[in-house]
């Protein structure tokens, strides 16, 4: 053999050790899944995402049949983050002309008077009442602040919308930065939902820089109809497709909505729902009826408890470190009300406290 292929043979040698050895120290330190989830005793584990990205909140977000006066009217004694005054399927087809006129209506008159985030979903990019919609509505004087698009299905779909038909949202002189928020509602959109985001974002910059993608909404409906299948009460289905929406909204930043829940008399049912979103990362969920609105800001709204938990482990761990001369990356552990705490539980912390400031300065 020659020195040559000796030095190789060794240096393959080498790489392949490195490779076991990594993975075997992965292996053994790395924990088991269920304890990234803190048990918080007694408390309900909500888990609240990072706030850092979050320009404001959307616990509840409230559909309104565009054309429907007397809902709309209705607004004004409601306490909702944000309201999607619909022009898509609230909306029959006879009545999209209505609900676009109701909305410009809307906007020209009254809509500063509303304290909460007042939306438009528009109708798909496929349905060809889009360019419409969009037509109408955003030749108002006051544009929407955001405006939500369903069935994303492609690249395609978001360039569209961004990109050619949308010049007219887009193109307005506006300093005031613009938020798209689009729908993942099919099985091509879940599959593609990555590549539409990173779409989404790069047809906003550096083009149209007050524009920017907000979040994701889960249209579980659609959703349903596009699998073939029929939602069950405890939406098992569709548990793999809304932690593929958050996990992928949380690597771009970006808010995630959970899914409509349909029966708006069942309160517990709904709240049982609205808890499991928010356990999953999701920052907010899609309601129909104003009943539903309480319950579901009150679930993705961290409760005193945890608020209190969430301030005593920080104050613990200031205390710890302070004791120990260590900072906050070389802290290891210690123990809090007998549990193991670490630098993670102490963000999860961090975390929660942040995230009720934010919502209490909104
Ligand atoms: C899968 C999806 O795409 S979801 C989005 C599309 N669907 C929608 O937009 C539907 C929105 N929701 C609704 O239209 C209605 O809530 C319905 C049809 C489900 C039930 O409506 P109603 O039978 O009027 O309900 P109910 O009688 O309990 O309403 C109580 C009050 O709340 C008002 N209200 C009901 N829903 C809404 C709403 N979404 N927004 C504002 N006000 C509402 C009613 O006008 C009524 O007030 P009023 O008597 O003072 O006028
Ligand atoms: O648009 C909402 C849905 O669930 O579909
Ligand atoms: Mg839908």
């Amino acid at each position: 053999m020659s020195v040559l292929k000796l030095r190789f043979a060794f240096l393959n040698h080498c790489v392949k050790l490195k490779s076991v050895s990594k993975t075997s120290t992965h292996f053994f330190t790395s924990r088991p899944l269920s304890s990234s989830c803190v048990n918080l005793g007694p408390l309900s584990p909500e888990v609240v995402p990072p706030p850092h990205k979050i320009q404001r909140p959307r616990r509840a977000l409230l559909y309104v049949p565009g054309h429907d006066e007397r809902k709309i009217n209705k607004l004004q004694t409601l306490d909702v983050d944000c309201v999607a005054l619909d022009c898509e399927d609230g909306v029959s087809l006879d009545k999209k002309e209505d609900a676009r006129n109701t909305i410009h209506k809307l906007y020209e008159e009254t809509a500063s008077t509303f304290h909460g985030e007042l939306c438009v979903r528009v109708n798909s990019p496929s349905s060809g009442f889009c360019e419409s919609d969009i037509e109408n509505i955003f030749s108002m004087s006051t544009l929407p602040p955001t405006v939500i698009v369903p069935k994303i299905n492609s690249i395609q779909d978001i360039t569209w919308m961004m990109n050619e038909k949308s010049r007219t949202i887009l193109g307005r002189p506006t300093k005031r930065l613009f938020n798209v928020i689009f729908m993942t509602e099919s099985s091509k959109g879940l599959i593609n939902l990555q590549k539409i985001i990173e779409a989404g974002i790069s047809a906003c910059s550096p083009r149209f820089s007050c524009c920017h993608i907000a979040g994701i909404i889960f249209g579980s409906d659609d959703f349903c109809a596009n699998l073939g299948i029929m939602r069950s009460k405890d939406a098992s289905e569709l548990i793999y497709a809304r932690q593929k929406i958050v996990a992928t909204c949380k690597a771009f930043g970006l808010q995630a909505i959970d899914m409509v829940y349909i029966d708006f008399k069942d309160n517990d049912g709904l709240e049982k729902q609205s808890l499991e979103g928010a356990r999953m990362g999701f920052t907010g969920k899609q309601v129909i009826h104003p009943n539903q609105i309480p319950i579901v800001q009150k679930s993705f709204t961290p409760s005193d408890e945890l608020l209190k938990w969430a301030e005593d482990l920080t104050e613990a761990f200031e205390n710890s470190t302070e004791k120990s001369k260590l900072n906050f990356h070389t802290q290891g552990a210690f123990t809090f009300r007998g549990q193991m705490i670490d630098l993670p539980t102490v963000l999860q912390a961090k975390n929660i406290k942040l995230f009720s400031d934010f919502i209490k300065k909104t």
